[in-house]
């Protein structure tokens, strides 16, 4: 059988941008798969939004190629296929969000007038459509951003930090619906975020740039698969620690087991046979935080722990 190497939605080679001595990217060499959600992380100042702005069209690379559907950035077909939110969106203040899309579909050609009702629904702004937007939170003027951005019905979505400002439950119906256009829509939503935990939850690919360049891109499952364990809460410890032998070892009063994820349910059996109380069990990976960190070298601290 032949495999299908299908063409990446979006393709970079040594993409550069420098602005005066300051390399935003570096010879940043990327493919994007169709489909799914891709996350693009990286520190402050890592090139995040500058690769956005290139593959948008709204700025030039100084070197380097990027193609969007196979295709080159300049290509005016493209952009039609493309929606993006990139920074907190400005409307008109004296517009309802309504008016907002209705606005875009008239005077822009962007998307249809009687599609408008269905994008104010999905991103939950059904109940604020007559509004105006003066009035509106940070949230909500995401979700508008992102309702303008879905309104030509793209192939393909850029979304730079599109919970930032969010509450909690904004966050989870954006992430919901951001699987939702992938899953259901077939969209591919290519976006950057800080809330690694939450891009942990809603990407299936990421990227980490650091200094402008690619340094760590996988599969979410698979990067934080690496060095997965199972961390039991046993007593008695020591008898867990017998049992596992060389593949234990202690953490606090839990036992950390190196073992692979179908040997799981034989081991609490095992233990369970030999009179172990089990109190809980969970596997515990490398989550994207610890990967991120470790790959930019960047220093956790009170602070940053706040800012996420
Ligand atoms: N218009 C500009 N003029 C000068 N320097 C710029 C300009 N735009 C970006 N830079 C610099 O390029 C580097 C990359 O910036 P960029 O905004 O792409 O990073 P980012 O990863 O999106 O960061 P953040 O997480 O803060 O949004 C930074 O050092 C930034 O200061």
């Amino acid at each position: 059988m032949t495999a299908v190497i299908e063409t990446p939605v979006i393709q970079v080679s040594g993409l550069t941008k420098t602005y005066g001595t300051v390399r935003a990217l570096d010879g940043l060499d990327l493919a994007i798969p169709r489909g799914g959600v891709y996350g693009v992380l990286g520190p402050n100042g890592a090139g995040k939004s500058t690769l956005f702005r290139i593959l948008l069209g709204l700025i030039r690379s100084t070197e380097g190629s990027a193609t969007v559907m196979g295709g080159a950035v300049s290509e005016v077909g493209h952009m039609r296929r493309m929606g993006s939110m990139i920074e907190t969106p400005r409307f008109p203040p004296y517009m309802t969000a309504r008016q907002v899309l209705r606005w875009l579909a008239l005077e822009h050609g962007i998307g249809g007038e009687t599609d408008i009702p269905h994008w104010l629904q999905r991103v939950g702004l059904t109940e604020a459509a007559d509004r105006r937007v003066r009035g509106f939170s940070v949230g909500m003027m995401q979700r508008l951003g992102v309702a303008a951005a879905l309104m030509s019905r793209p192939d393909l979505v850029i979304l730079d930090e599109p919970t930032s400002g969010m509450d909690p439950p904004g966050i989870q119906e954006m992430r919901a619906l951001i699987r939702s256009l992938a899953d259901d829509d077939g969209v591919t939503v290519v976006l950057a975020s800080h809330q690694l935990l939450e891009v942990q939850r809603v990407c299936d690919r990421v990227a980490i740039l650091n200094k402008g360049k690619l340094v760590r891109e996988g599969a979410v499952g698979e990067l934080t698969a690496v060095g997965e364990r199972l961390r039991l809460a046993v007593s008695p410890q020591a008898k867990v620690l017998e049992v596992l032998g060389a593949k234990g070892a202690a953490e606090g009063d839990a036992v950390l087991a190196d073992i692979r994820r179908e040997e799981g349910p034989a081991l609490i059996r095992a233990l369970a046979e030999a009179g172990v109380d089990i109190h809980e069990a969970r596997w515990v990976g490398t989550d994207l935080e610890a990967i991120f960190f470790t790959e930019t070298g960047s220093v956790q601290t009170p602070e940053t722990i706040h800012a996420r």
